[in-house]
């Protein structure tokens, strides 16, 4: 399963490889649990392995290889981020895919080696979905041959790139370009902050930590303002757009290809939610089948909260969409990995599909991802709350990604403009136009679902079904919003009247992606104990979502009640199914206790005993009675009792 779910047998083997690795060499490991630390000790626990990490890399995993990579990080480093987070995740992508070969061979050598720390800068304090309101300027001086980045006012602050604030000294930086008075838009320069020796930050840079947030402390998302800062002309990444000295602009092959870091980490991140979400859930789980509580049967001994039908409903079905989100999530960095290819050849064409899928995913799956997380949580009673769960902060890390790398709601947006383009045509009889995607939207489905109706279907309906709802919904909300244009309505107002419908069709389209991609994989898996057991997760998976969304199946009649009540019992039959596999289900993700950090998540079950042990370690315990009560309880009481 292992495999299954890390690509193949060689990378599971090489994961559990670099595990016992890092369990063998204690400078690796936390000094002491992430809770108890202020986060400037964390931070400077953080940059203590990853210094260690740099130099002892080699001896432990592939450098070269970006998974071994994301495994030591999460292993070793843990995912409240780290000083460096930026610099692989945005900054070396977002050189790789703009940057000249020239610039490349000047930056990326230098970056990959370490000797110079980056990251992205492109939010800022005003604004940061709309970038084509973004307010910092990059003016070309003709007589210099320079851009002079400039702030105009406070809300040009560069305000939230990660590990901006103290620990990198470069940045790509997005500014809008001026030459000749004209504005050509947002574009990314290459800018250096602080000084390479002394790390102070350079002349006309003002530049800082934003301060503590929900979670992912230990990355120092910062602000950044220029004051008529310098920079030459050959900064301005010129893979794809070029400026020449005397000025010329020489456009992109696509508008919008210098959004391409973006998408890099829209197309990353779902497995990263994928193993966050799976990570709750072996919390969780684990924890549920140690945990007793009540008794089923008044003559029997207590049992594990995990017997539970109530429980059971409420971790499995995530446990379905984490396998989902990791399946999905491959399905997809293939895709962008081939997208990125062509598109440094010159060709842009598939821009605008991987562009709506991962806008829909990211939204979908971070979203979900975070329900999920949070049922876990809840799944743990009170010791899920305490910070020894250590679910609260995979929670706190994972909501992040409802809103980096382009709000949910705006994105689900994007998905939608691809969607009524493509209801566009399916109106206008030429849906042989459809890419692969969203062929099904020109395809007639039959008057009702056959759900329960044909034997030995096997998920071939419920496929069709969520086709169903997500072409009526699309098709319904794109008749919506032409209908209002043909009633003269502008067309930003009818998009915004109908954005909420749109919203849904988005969501829908993505749900029916993610269940094909769960079917797809199931499909190809050759061993028969594995395919079985994952086909009792996708039965539970399919039947689960198709509940979630059944009101848009019942209100043309498409499914009857009596198929929801069969889907119903379907969903409680896989959940007595799925019972004795689902501790396995999780640790076939193979993740450590290094690398999970929980006491209830312990792979031994000893979590009373450790819980205790972890308390007692609280520096609140280093003293019986702390000064807050020497100097203010005691004194309160004392005059009280006069
Ligand atoms: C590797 C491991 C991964 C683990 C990850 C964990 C690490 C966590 C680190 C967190 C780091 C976070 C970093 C950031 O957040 S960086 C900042 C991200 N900011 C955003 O995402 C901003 C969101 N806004 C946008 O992307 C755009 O402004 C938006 C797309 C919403 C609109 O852009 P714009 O106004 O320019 O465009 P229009 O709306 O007018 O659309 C015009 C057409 O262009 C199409 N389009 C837009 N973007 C793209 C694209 N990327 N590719 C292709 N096409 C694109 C759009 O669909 C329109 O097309 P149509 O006119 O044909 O409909
Ligand atoms: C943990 C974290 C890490 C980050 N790291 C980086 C980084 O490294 N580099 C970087 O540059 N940035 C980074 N960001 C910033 C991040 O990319 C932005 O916060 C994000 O893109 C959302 O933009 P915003 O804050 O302007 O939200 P806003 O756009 O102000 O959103 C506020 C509300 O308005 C709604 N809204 C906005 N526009 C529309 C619209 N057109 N239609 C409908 N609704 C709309 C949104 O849905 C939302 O409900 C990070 C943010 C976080 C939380």
């Amino acid at each position: 399963m292992a495999a299954q779910i890390w690509g193949s047998e060689k990378r599971a083997r090489r994961r559990r490889e670099i595990s016992a690795k890092i369990a063998q060499m204690p400078e690796l490991h936390d000094s002491k649990p992430l809770p108890f630390m202020t986060r400037e000790e964390k931070i400077m626990e953080s940059a203590r392995k990853l210094t260690i990490l740099t130099e002892k890399m080699g001896q432990i995993i592939d450098p070269t290889d970006p998974a071994e990579l994301y495994h030591l990080n999460n292993e070793v480093l843990g995912l409240e981020g780290n000083p460096m987070a930026l610099h692989g995740v945005m900054f070396i992508p977002a050189l790789s895919a703009q940057a000249s070969d020239e610039q490349q061979a000047k930056w990326l050598p230098r970056a990959l080696r370490r000797e110079i720390i980056g990251t992205y800068a492109q939010t800022e304090l005003g604004h940061g979905t709309n970038l084509q309101n973004l307010e910092t300027t990059a003016t070309y001086d003709l007589a210099t041959q320079e851009f002079v980045l400039h702030t105009p006012q406070i809300t040009a602050l560069k305000w939230w790139p990660g590990n901006l604030g103290k620990s990198s000294n470069y940045a790509v930086v997005v500014a809008h370009m001026i030459i000749k008075a004209k504005n050509y838009g947002p574009h990314p320069f290459m800018v250096q902050l602080r000084d390479e020796k002394t790390h102070e930050p350079l002349p006309g840079i003002t530049i800082g930590d934003i301060g503590p947030k929900m979670a992912y402390n230990i990355v120092d998302n910062g602000f950044l303002g220029f004051n008529k800062y310098r920079i030459p002309r050959t900064n301005l990444l010129m893979r794809h757009t070029k400026v020449e000295a005397d000025g010329t602009y020489i456009k992109p092959p696509h508008a919008k290809i210098n959004y391409s870091a973006m998408v890099h980490v829209r197309a990353y991140m779902l497995t990263g939610q994928a193993i966050m979400l799976a990570s709750a859930l072996n919390i969780a789980t684990r924890y549920s089948s140690v945990r007793r509580q009540g008794q089923i049967d008044k003559s029997q001994p207590e049992v594990k909260v995990l017997e539970y039908q109530t429980q059971q409903h409420r971790l499995f079905p995530s446990i379905a969409r984490a396998y989902a989100f990791q399946f999905a999530g491959a399905e997809t960095v293939k895709l962008y990995e081939h997208v990125l290819k062509e598109m440094k050849s010159g060709n842009v064409s598939l821009m605008a599909d991987l562009h709506a899928l991962t806008s829909g995913l990211k939204s979908v799956v971070t979203y979900q991802t975070g329900e999920g997380i949070e049922q876990a949580r809840m799944a743990c009673g009170g010791h899920g709350y305490s910070m020894a769960s250590y679910i609260s902060e995979i929670y706190g890390v994972a909501i992040g990604g409802c809103t980096y790398e382009g709000e949910n709601m705006v994105m689900l947006l994007q998905l939608a403009r691809y969607l009524v383009k493509s209801a566009a045509l399916v109106k206008s009889g030429q849906s042989s136009k459809l890419g692969p995607l969203v062929a099904y939207l020109g395809v007639k489905s039959e008057p009702t679902s056959l759900i329960d109706r044909i034997p030995n279907s096997g998920f071939t309906e419920y496929v069709k079904t969520f086709q169903h709802v997500s072409k009526r919904q699309t098709l319904k909300a794109a008749d919506m919003f032409f209908g209002l244009m043909e009633k003269g309505e502008k067309r930003e107002i009818a998009w915004n009247k109908c954005s909420v419908e749109l919203n849904r069709a988005s969501r829908l389209h993505t749900r029916l992606f993610i269940v094909e991609a769960f079917v797809r994989r199931v499909n190809e898996i050759a061993d028969i104990r594995i395919k079985e057991a994952l086909t009792d997760l996708l039965h539970l998976h399919v039947n689960y979502e198709l509940l979630d969304i059944a009101s848009y199946a019942l209100e043309d009649g498409f499914l009857s009640a009596s198929q929801l009540d069969y889907i119903r019992d379907q969903v409680y039959l896989y959940l007595g199914k799925i019972r004795p596999n689902a501790v396995s289900l999780l640790d076939s993700w193979e993740f450590s206790d290094i690398e999970l950090r929980s006491v209830l998540g312990r792979r031994d079950g000893n979590v009373y005993e450790n819980l205790f042990k972890w308390a007692k370690s609280s520096p609140l315990n280093k003293t019986d009675v702390l000064s807050s009560v020497t100097q203010y309880l005691k004194p309160m009481m004392e005059k009280a009792r006069l």
